[in-house]
């Protein structure tokens, strides 16, 4: 189950909330601007799908979001455990770090798991995804993306510009600081 965790963001050893709950999960983060949605998950793509097979499976989910938030540029991304393990441990560090980007973040879960831990207003909000989460994350907003040390996922990307992935770096070494994809997972 997709999962929220939120800490103050000096505070890492100590919880404020948790829920599993996808309603107060969409409440919550609806109120920092944050969108979280919920779609059925297509079965039966194949186990190391193109970008094209995921968005053919996904066509009219991805084309209403299109149409509302404007988007010019769609891709899948995917990692698998069968993945060079030193190809992952490089994939998965660069997200780990906390950044932000000029553009909305939009992702969509269409396979596994990742955790977007988000950094607003003295708090961090870790949304542990699964297959079936859309996370929208507003431009600007200072966050960080765990894949974990076994990356298996398939995720759907929305970009405003043709340049696709662009992060700034914020030199802050908060991420280190708090629980880490595994551990969320372990503790779920
Ligand atoms: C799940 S897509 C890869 C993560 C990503 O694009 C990003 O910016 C994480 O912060
Ligand atoms: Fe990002
Ligand atoms: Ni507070």
């Amino acid at each position: 189950m997709t999962l929220l965790t939120v800490w103050a963001d000096d505070e890492p050893g100590t919880p404020l909330r948790r829920t599993e709950d996808g309603e107060k999960i969409a409440a919550e983060l609806g109120q920092l601007g944050v969108r979280f949605e919920r779609w059925p998950v297509v079965e039966g793509l194949p186990a190391e799908p193109t970008s094209e097979q995921v968005l053919a499976a996904y066509a009219e989910q991805v084309a209403r979001v299109v149409d509302t938030e404007g988007y010019v540029l769609v891709d899948a991304l995917s990692m698998n455990p069968t993945v060079d393990p030193e190809r992952a441990a490089q994939a998965r560090r660069k997200f780990l770090a906390e950044h932000t980007h000029d553009d909305a973040e939009d992702r969509y879960f269409a396979r596994g798991a990742g955790a977007f831990y988000l950094h607003i207003e003295g708090h961090v909000y870790a949304v542990l995804c699964e297959a079936g989460d859309l996370l929208s994350v507003p431009a600007d907003t200072r966050h960080w993306f765990d894949m974990g040390t076994r990356p298996d996922w398939v995720a759907i990307r929305f970009f405003h510009e043709e340049d696709g992935w662009v992060g700034n770096f914020t030199g802050s070494q908060i991420a280190a600081t708090f629980p880490d994809f595994d551990t969320l997972v372990a503790t779920r």
